[in-house]
């Protein structure tokens, strides 16, 4: 497997409306894409963009907040409740490959390859397995993706 780009930070928070306001006025932040609600797992999502400023693609901040007492991210936020940084995404070109080679090193994947917030497959690892980082494998969107939901 090769590791591609840094697609994202997962940073969990109890309001995505204070967060936005953080990025904004803190941290200057200037591209902000729509909430929306993912109920498939559980969170209510607003990317940040971190545009590489020689014009060169950049990452994003994923703001998570929970839909509910039964979110993934319930629990993280109860021992952070101001919010804190959750996971990291990397892009990868093969997401069934990637969870071979991940499996092949004995790492726990949590769960089934789904559907992510930007519409391709993902799945997670264990945080005890990767170093104490929640990893978070995502293919990159590709014209004629295979995958359907
Ligand atoms: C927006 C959609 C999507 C995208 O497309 O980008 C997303 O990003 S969704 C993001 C939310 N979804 C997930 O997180 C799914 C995967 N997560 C899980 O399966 C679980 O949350 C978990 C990681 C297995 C944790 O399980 P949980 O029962 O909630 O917590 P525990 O407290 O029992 O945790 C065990 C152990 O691991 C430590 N931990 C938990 N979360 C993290 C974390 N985010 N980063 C680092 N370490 C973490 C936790 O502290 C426990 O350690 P000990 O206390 O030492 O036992
Ligand atoms: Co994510």
């Amino acid at each position: 497997m090769k590791l591609g780009r840094l697609n994202h930070i997962g940073v969990a928070t109890p309001s995505i409306e204070e967060s936005v306001r953080y990025y904004r006025d803190v941290m200057g932040a200037t591209s902000f894409h729509k909430p929306f609600d993912l109920e498939a797992q559980g969170v209510k999502v607003c990317f940040v963009d971190t545009p590489g400023l020689d014009g060169t693609k950049g990452t994003q901040i994923e703001l998570i907040e929970p839909l509910g007492p039964d979110s993934p991210i319930a629990k993280f936020l109860e021992k952070n409740p101001a919010g804190a940084q959750h996971h990291v995404c990397y892009e990868v070109e093969d997401i069934e490959d990637a969870r071979k080679w991940f499996e092949e090193l004995g790492k726990r994947i949590l769960g089934p390859t789904r559907i992510g917030a930007h519409g391709t497959p993902i799945f997670f690892l264990h945080p005890k397995d990767m170093m104490g980082q929640l990893t978070e494998i995502m293919e990159t969107p590709k014209e004629n993706a295979h995958w359907s939901n």
